[in-house]
């Protein structure tokens, strides 16, 4: 039985039987191309392997630095964007539900996890300083390439701030670095300071790059079980080698909503039932998004958060442009579950829900909407996972992971570059001022004028 149940039975009305057999070839061919390292980009596959084949006295490390951030620190400030940001964010709201910041210390498993550098709004990264306040604090700063302006600019508030509370010896040793082993400015802070720095392996691209010690301190200083996650991980990369359709899930994801792009459901939507999985939705967007969209090609990835948002775009999911389909997430015991209370009077009505727990009603809400939908047009993927723990989490991070390397490869793209994230930079830092960009801000003054 497979541990992540993936259900494409709400797809069948919109692919011809034939559909999926036809694609087998091509997916045999996606996949030698990635086990093989013969198709492009072939230099960023680490994450292939990384559930098994990582660091392990770094991992160690790892641990040990989570264990003095819990006794030194009540905040740890994580500062990083994109691939340095998303897969630690929902990795924590994952594991520890939609209040860990919130709870009291002695109800937490870890110190509360904070996220900053990933926007470039100054209210937010002023309030982010009141909340922590005048309260024991550490740094997690995370840039694989160790230049990126949104967070190196995050990183010398907060830094100030440190140095300011604790003198810059103290500071030094509160101050975590997760960057490129030789390349960048941070590793050449780090090697200035002697901050305590984990690497990000040059094969790992950073959208993959949640299982590195990109995640994993952060995931660690709340507590959660690393050993766990890479376990679940490695049984998924045990679990999805094989190239044939009818027995890799994963592939079979890829194939299916390669064979829907096709036809036109140009927008995928990832949905879920739980709060908590809000940024997973973001995790994946960036994943799917950067991978994906090149060569003026890809679907487009969204999101959706169920039920709160069929209150608002369940009225277009239904009956708007038809080129959407749907791939739900979905927990099959999640961790708490609630009795809906009765009352004498039943004035609101609700009293015929007698019996029925709060997770049997969002269940029921799932299926009333899957048939909704395919009723409306939507063709609809579900992938179940059965609980919310680090193993659970392991295992349906490697699932996208290894279903965008193959779905790539058959829409004929590299699923491991991002060169179009660039071109805006370059106009930013024209504009700016910034030493090396005179010309181009010289033409973009022409252009404007
Ligand atoms: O980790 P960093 O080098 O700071 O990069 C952070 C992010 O910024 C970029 O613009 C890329 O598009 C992303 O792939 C990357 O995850």
């Amino acid at each position: 039985m497979a541990y992540i149940k993936f259900d494409d039975s709400k797809v069948a009305q919109f692919v011809h039987e034939n559909e999926l057999p036809e694609m087998q070839a091509l997916v045999t061919a996606a996949d030698q191309e990635l086990r093989n390292g013969t198709g492009a980009g072939a230099d960023f596959r680490g994450w292939l392997t990384l559930p098994t084949d990582y660091d392990h006295e770094e991992f160690a490390r790892i641990q040990t630095a989570a264990e003095k951030i819990k006794q030194d620190s009540d905040v740890l400030v994580v500062i990083g964007i994109g691939g340095s940001y998303l897969g630690a964010k929902m990795a924590v709201d994952f594991l520890n539900g939609s209040f860990y910041n919130s709870k009291p210390k002695s109800e937490r498993r870890g110190v509360q996890v904070v996220f900053t550098g990933n926007s470039l709004s100054a209210s937010y990264l002023q309030e982010l300083q009141d909340f922590v306040g005048d309260r024991d604090f550490s740094i997690n700063v995370i840039s694989k390439s160790g230049t990126t302006t949104e967070p190196s600019i995050a990183f010398r508030i907060f830094k100030e701030k440190l140095i300011k509370k604790y003198g810059k010896e103290e500071a030094n040793h509160r101050i975590y670095a997760t960057t490129d082993a030789k390349n960048g400015a941070l590793r050449q802070e780090v090697e200035a300071n002697g901050y305590e720095s984990f690497i990000i392996p040059d094969d790992v691209g950073g959208r993959f790059s949640v299982l590195t010690p990109v995640g994993l301190l952060p995931i660690s200083a709340t507590g959660a079980d690393l050993n766990e996650l890479m376990h679940g991980a490695a049984d998924a990369a045990q679990n999805y080698q094989d190239a044939d359709l009818t027995k890799n899930d994963a592939y079979r994801y890829a194939a299916l909503r390669n064979i829907l792009y096709r036809k036109g459901y140009v927008t995928e939507l990832i949905e879920n039932y739980e709060p908590n999985l809000r940024m997973l939705a973001e995790w994946w967007k960036q994943l799917m998004g950067e991978s994906e969209g090149k060569d003026q090609k890809g679907i487009y990835p969204s999101s959706a958060n169920f039920t709160t948002d069929l209150h608002s775009l369940g009225q277009y999911i239904q009956e708007g442009l038809r080129n959407l389909f749907e791939t739900v997430v979905k927990v099959e015991k999640p961790p708490y579950n609630v009795d809906i209370p009765m009352e004498a009077d039943n004035l609101d009505g609700l009293n015929y829900l007698k019996g029925q727990s709060l997770n049997e009603v969002n269940d029921k809400a799932y299926e009333g909407v899957v048939l909704a939908h395919n009723d409306g047009g939507v063709p609809v993927l579900t992938v179940e996972i059965p609980d919310e723990s680090e193993y659970s989490l392991g295992y349906l991070i490697y699932f996208f992971e290894v279903a965008v390397g193959i779905s790539g490869y058959l829409n004929g793209i590299n699923p491991f570059n991002q060169p179009g994230v660039e071109a805006y930079k370059q106009n930013m830092f024209a504009l700016l001022g910034k030493p090396g960009y005179e010309e181009l801000a010289a033409k973009l003054k022409k252009e404007t004028d």
